[in-house]
């Protein structure tokens, strides 16, 4: 590694909106790069997204980073691609990832034209200083407008047209000259083998038998096995056991260089110590740590509980292996007289929140519910001003109950992007408003009189807006075609109010909800509804209420039973009634005592699954 000097090194990243084919120029670059053979990548397995639900859903979620060598007018270049995932939950991901890079190749579909993301992830790296370079992709596509494209790219980038690399990374047309603007453009880094050793680190994963595995940018100095390092921190020390880099599998070397990406192993136990973003030093010799970092912040929260009860040590257990290798989720215990013992868990934003339920039902076959996503409310009391943050409605407090001095709730809000044809322009405008979104504005992106213009509308709509359900009106209103991203804008005062339900009288602390007053209503009503179908029939006649605070806003009787247990069950769904009736025989159907009213588990299944 000694034979590559600063001068020699280019760090990059491939930023792009969700599907631009980001993975697939990765692959691509690999292989004309030698660092992968192209028998490996034939059936679409992409050699850098490794997790299955990351191919199942063909998305990226965690950055996976490889080093190549390109030997560029007779000199052998080290070239280190650091890899983003690409969506919105993981927008923290990608701005540590840029942190390490000198430069980035903005990707952009050139059938599709620029995206939401396109946009925050181009913002992202400029606010870093990157040099971009834009590459059209998929110029292969029947559908593809380059022309119109790169017309795009100048005018919402001001990128010079000029310098637009033109591509099918799925063909490979093109792509060696992607690696020739590489080394021509991006600026090697800045390091050298005297100043005292410094250290980024920029990622990390959790192995079995080495403990935790860091990815560092080595800033200064020379790293070897059997160094001691410093967290600049926590002020922990360690010793490093192993070095090495990503090529693209662990590669282990001799030594690490300035300028170079690599990872480490050291007497690190738990992930928890590796923080994103700290700065590592030789011991005895302390660096300024470079700039500091936000940290992850957990937005969407939602309570995991096993089906069986019995299961819970397993659940625990594998929840906690899961953010092992994703410290940006929280995890807490949770306990409800409905669903029993179960953990609460934080998640950056719902799909984040999907991947990890599909991973922990993959990995560990596990049987769960999740109870309805909330976000983190502030609630101020009038007493000495205190601001507490609630995640869980149970530990939401009745606003009406004066003797508790609830001063305001506040709500986070985020300033939403969508870009949208201009067909569907009233469609979103709609959605937005139904979301209560606020402070509208649009402006078109296309230049001139292009057909079917496109539009990027951009609002502020309160976070708990679009946890539920909003990505997939946004789809289906746009017939696909929108594309969705948001920031984090703050917290806004809010007229909020806890919503319970009743059985028989008594409060189901699993179903309770924070709804904004302007639907409280309508929600109330939907659920007594879907409750009331529900819930088996009892010996005696069951009122489910909706109620906000004291007041009732919605009731529903579930009328005493007659006869056979499973009639009138989920709408007399036969598949449904089947599964009822097998799970009756093997004798493992839960019955929950809430009053006294049994509850099925399944019940609640089929109420938060919606
Ligand atoms: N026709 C054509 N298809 C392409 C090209 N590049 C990528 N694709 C296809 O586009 C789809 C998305 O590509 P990916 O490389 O997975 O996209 P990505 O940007 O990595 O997606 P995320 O990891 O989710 O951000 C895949 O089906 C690719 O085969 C191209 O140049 N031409």
């Amino acid at each position: 590694m000694e034979n590559y000097p600063c001068d020699v090194i280019r760090n990059f990243s491939i930023i792009a909106h969700i599907d631009h084919g980001k993975s697939t120029l990765a692959d691509r670059l690999l292989e004309l790069t030698g660092t992968i053979e192209k028998k490996k990548i034939g059936r679409n397995l992409q050699v850098l997204d490794k997790l299955k639900v990351e191919r199942e859903r063909g998305i990226t979620v965690k950055a996976q980073t490889a080093s190549m060598l390109h030997t560029h007018e007779g000199r052998k270049h080290l070239l280190n691609l650091i890899d983003t995932p690409g969506h919105v939950d993981f927008a923290w991901e990608v701005s540590r990832s840029l942190a390490a890079c000198e430069g980035a190749l903005l990707l952009v579909d050139a059938s599709q034209g620029v995206q939401a993301q396109s946009l925050s992830v181009f913002h992202s790296a400029k606010e870093r200083g990157l040099k971009i370079i834009p590459i059209l992709n998929k110029i292969d596509l029947p559908a593809a407008q380059p022309e119109r494209i790169a017309a795009q790219i100048e005018t919402i980038f001001g990128l010079d047209p000029s310098e637009i690399i033109k591509i099918s990374a799925k063909t490979g047309l093109n792509a060696e000259a992607v690696l020739t603007a590489i080394v021509e453009r991006i600026p090697p880094p800045r390091g050298s083998q005297t100043e005292p050793l410094k250290a980024f680190l920029f990622d990390s994963h959790f192995d079995t038998y080495r403990g935790v595995i860091s990815l560092i940018n080595l800033q200064h100095g020379v790293l070897r096995k059997g160094d001691k390092i410093a967290s600049c921190h926590t002020r922990k020390k360690y010793e490093i056991t192993e070095v090495g880099i990503m090529h693209p599998e662990e590669t282990p070397i001799q030594a690490l260089y300035p300028g170079q990406v690599g990872y480490i192993a050291c007497n690190m136990k738990q992930s928890s110590e590796a923080h994103i973003g700290d700065t590592l030093h030789r011991v005895g010799a302390p660096v300024d740590p470079m700039p500091g970092f936000k940290p992850a912040k957990a937005m969407v929260f939602a309570g995991v509980f096993p089906i069986d009860n019995n299961d819970f040590p397993k659940l625990e257990e594998s929840i906690n292996r899961l953010a092992l290798n994703d410290r940006s989720i929280t995890v807490s215990r949770e306990s409800s007289t409905a669903l029993g013992q179960g953990c609460r868990l934080g998640f950056l934003g719902t799909l984040h929140m999907d991947v990890f339920r599909q991973r922990l039902e993959d990995e560990y076959d596990a049987n769960i519910i999740i109870t309805a996503p909330t976000v983190p409310y502030k609630v101020i009391y009038s007493r000495d001003d205190k601001e507490v943050l609630v995640s869980n409605p149970t530990d939401f407090p009745d606003v009406n109950d004066s003797t508790l001095r609830v001063k305001e709730v506040q709500e986070p809000i985020v300033k939403a992007s969508i870009i949208v044809p201009e067909e569907y322009f009233g469609e979103m405008m709609d959605l937005c408003f139904s979301r209560r979104g606020e402070d509208l504005d649009h402006k078109y992106l296309d230049s001139g009189t292009a057909s079917s213009s496109r539009i990027m509308l951009t609002c502020t709509l309160p976070l708990s807006e679009i946890v539920t359900d909003f990505f997939n009106q946004l789809k289906s209103r746009s017939s696909g075609f929108a594309s969705f991203d948001y920031e984090d804008a703050g917290y806004k005062k809010s007229d909020l109010g806890k919503m319970t339900f009743l059985l028989n009288g008594k409060p189901v602390d699993a179903l309770a909800l924070i709804i904004h007053r302007s639907a409280q209503e309508i929600i109330g009503r939907q659920w007594v509804k879907k409750l009331h179908k529900v819930i088996p029939r009892q010996l005696f006649e069951v009122p489910i209420q909706a109620a906000v605070g004291k007041k009732v806003i919605a009731r529903e009787t579930l009328k005493a039973l007659r006869a056979d247990v499973t009639a009138g069950l989920y709408g007399g769904h036969y598949e449904r009634k089947l599964k009822h009736l097998e799970n009756q025989k093997e004798g493992k159907r839960q019955m929950k005592k809430l009053g006294k009213v049994d509850l099925p588990q399944e019940a609640f299944f089929d109420i938060l699954r919606k």
